[in-house]
C-alpha cells in the first residue's frame, strides 16, 4: 500500500487526515508534519497517525499533500524536494499557488496536483476542485479524486478557473455562515430567544440545500415558490434588492478571486 503525507495539520489539514482516516483508510498508511513539535504531538494523540518534520514525511511518501498557508509554500518547497521519492506527486491545496510555481520548486518531471477543497469535508459534505500541472497524468487526477472523494465531492477543472473556484466553494462556507449569523441576529431582533432563532435559521440552511441539491430545481424556481403574491417574502425580497445584496456579493466574490490570483505571487510583482 502507498504512502500519503499530509504537510500542514491546521484547519484543513487536520479535516483531510481525519476524513481519510473516518473512510476507512489504514493510519499505517498516512504520516502528517506540522513545524511545531507539539502540533505533532496531538496530532498523533488524536488520530493515531505517524508524524514527522516535513523531510521525514516527503521521504516516506508517494503522495505529498501540502496543507500549509501559500505564503509558506516557499519555506517548504526546498526542504521537501531534497527528500521526496522519485515519481512521487505532489498535491498543493493552498489558494492561488500555480502549478508551475511548485513545479519550479521540484525535482523536473514531479507530477503536480492542485485542489481547492473547503471545510464542510468535516462532514464528508465537502466540495473541491482539482487541476493537473504539466507532468501531471490521468492516473495521479484519478489518485487525487479517491482522496477528495472520501471527504465528498470532486470535480476536475481547467487550472484557469482555480482563482475563481477559490472565490466561490473555497471561502463559499464563510459566506453562508455569515448569512446564517445574520439572520439569527435578526431574529433575535424580531423578538426570538438566540436558541431558537439559531435552530430556525441553522435547520432552514440545512432544508434549503438539501432541497436545492435533491430537486435538481433552479434555485430561482425555489425561491418563487416560496414567495407569495404580496405576502411576506416578496416584502423581505424587495428591501434584499435595494440594499443591494446580490451586486455586494458579486463584488465579494471578485475580490476573493483577485485575492487568490495575488496570493502568491512574488513579493516583486504585488
Ligand atoms: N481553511 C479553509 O477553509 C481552506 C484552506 N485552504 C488552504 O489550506 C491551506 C491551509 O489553510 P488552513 O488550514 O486554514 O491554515 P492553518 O494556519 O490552520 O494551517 C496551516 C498549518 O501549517 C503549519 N505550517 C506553517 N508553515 C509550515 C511549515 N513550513 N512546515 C510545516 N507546517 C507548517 C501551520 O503551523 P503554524 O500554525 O505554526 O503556522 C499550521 O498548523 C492554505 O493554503 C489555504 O489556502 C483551502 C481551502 C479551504
Ligand atoms: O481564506 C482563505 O484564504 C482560504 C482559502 C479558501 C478558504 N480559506
Amino acid at each position: 500500500m502507498s504512502t500519503t503525507a499530509i504537510i500542514g495539520t491546521g484547519v484543513m489539514g487536520e479535516t483531510l487526515l481525519a476524513g481519510l482516516l473516518r473512510a476507512g483508510w489504514s493510519a499505517s498508511d498516512l504520516i502528517a508534519a506540522d513545524r511545531r513539535e507539539y502540533r505533532r504531538a496531538e496530532v498523533e494523540a488524536k488520530h493515531g497517525v505517524r508524524t514527522g518534520t516535513n523531510v521525514d514525511a516527503a521521504g516516506a511518501a508517494d503522495t505529498v499533500v501540502l496543507v500549509v498557508k501559500p505564503q509558506d509554500i516557499p519555506e517548504v518547497l526546498p526542504e521537501i524536494r531534497e527528500a521526496m521519492r522519485p515519481g512521487a506527486l505532489v498535491v498543493s491545496l493552498c489558494a492561488g499557488v500555480q502549478t508551475w510555481q511548485l513545479e519550479a520548486g521540484l525535482p523536473d518531471g514531479t507530477p503536480v496536483v492542485r485542489v481547492m477543497p473547503n471545510t464542510p469535508a468535516q462532514v464528508d459534505e465537502g466540495m473541491a476542485a482539482i487541476s493537473g500541472g504539466k507532468n501531471a497524468t490521468p492516473e495521479h487526477l484519478d489518485r487525487v479524486t479517491a482522496i477528495m472523494s472520501a471527504v465528498g465531492k470532486a470535480v476536475t477543472v481547467p487550472e484557469k478557473y482555480q482563482d475563481a473556484v477559490t472565490a466561490i466553494s473555497g471561502s463559499g462556507p464563510a459566506y453562508l455562515f455569515f448569512v446564517v449569523e445574520a439572520m439569527i441576529d435578526a431574529g433575535v431582533m424580531l423578538g426570538l430567544p438566540r436558541d431558537v432563532s439559531t435552530l430556525l435559521v441553522s435547520q432552514t440552511m440545512y432544508g434549503s440545500a438539501k432541497l436545492l441539491v435533491e430537486s435538481g430545481e433552479h434555485p430561482t424556481v425555489l425561491r418563487e415558490r416560496v414567495t407569495s403574491p404580496g405576502g411576506t417574502t416578496a416584502a423581505a425580497l424587495r428591501e434584499l434588492e435595494v440594499h443591494r445584496v446580490k451586486a455586494a456579493f458579486i463584488s465579494a466574490m471578485e475580490a476573493a478571486r483577485d485575492r487568490s490570483a495575488h496570493l502568491a505571487r512574488p513579493a516583486k510583482e504585488k
